[in-house]
């Protein structure tokens, strides 16, 4: 049973720059020339959606200066803060982190169309074991949630990310949240998501089953 109420950082570059393995887009999924957006747009979507239906999250902030992202995980219920300090990935999550004001933080990528609710609730149930602990993503090296309660986020995103994050302290966390797991960077990963079940957005955009609830 969760007890704390958690406050999630999402970072999301401008989208024509994000994602830039996924272009060009994968045979099948080609759409408009604004479809690289559109797909970064629904990805991060998708994602904002499933983490406010979380009964363990107070909140979702999201580290943007893109006029469109803000707009739409605005309209779904987050609030945003611009992109400072301007340097990157992990200043961007730190000062989205205390731009929450909360004493419990994760920060989680923004590209799991296939994340569920109930996934982060239980990996947020988890993350009560320890003060720092991580989430690795499918392949094992990299990163999809970063918590840290009572503690600073100290956050190491990245290449590489799961081994910086154990090396620093934070706990490993293991659990059955495919969705939570699978990032999207490369067509690939993509084909997984959409093999899982990907949420509205993504779906109505690609054509791809929805993620069941529940
Ligand atoms: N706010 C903010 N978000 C960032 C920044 N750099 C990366 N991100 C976001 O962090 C997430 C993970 O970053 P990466 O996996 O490196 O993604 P990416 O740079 O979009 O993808 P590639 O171009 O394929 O490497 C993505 O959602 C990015 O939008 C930054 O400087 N500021
Ligand atoms: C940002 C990360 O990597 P990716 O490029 O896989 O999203 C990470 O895993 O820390």
């Amino acid at each position: 049973m969760a007890v704390r109420a958690w406050s999630v950082v999402v970072p999301a570059k401008r989208l024509p720059l994000a994602k830039s393995r996924l272009t060009p887009l994968p045979e099948g999924l080609e759409g408009p020339p604004d479809a690289h957006d559109r797909l970064v747009l629904a990805l991060l979507a998708d994602t904002v959606a499933a983490a406010l239906a979380s009964p363990a999250v107070a909140g979702v902030l999201v580290v943007t200066d893109d006029p469109a992202a803000a707009a739409e995980v605005t309209r779904l219920g987050a609030r945003t803060v611009p992109d400072e300090p301007d340097r990157g990935l992990n200043p961007a999550l730190e000062h989205g982190a205390r731009a929450t004001g909360g004493t419990a933080v994760a920060a989680l990528s923004s590209d799991l169309p296939a994340l569920r609710p109930e996934e982060l609730t239980a990996a947020l149930a988890a993350a009560e074991a320890a003060p720092r602990c991580f989430v690795p993503d499918a392949q094992g090296t990299g990163t999809t949630l970063l918590t840290a309660a009572g503690t600073g986020l100290s956050p190491a995103f990245g290449a590489g990310s799961a081994r910086r994050h154990a090396a620093g302290g934070a706990v490993p966390l293991t659990g059955d949240w495919p969705g939570l797991e699978r990032d999207v960077d490369t067509p690939g990963d993509l084909r997984g998501a959409l093999a899982l079940g990907v949420g509205p957005h993504t779906a109505a955009l690609l054509g791809g089953a929805t993620r069941a609830s529940g």
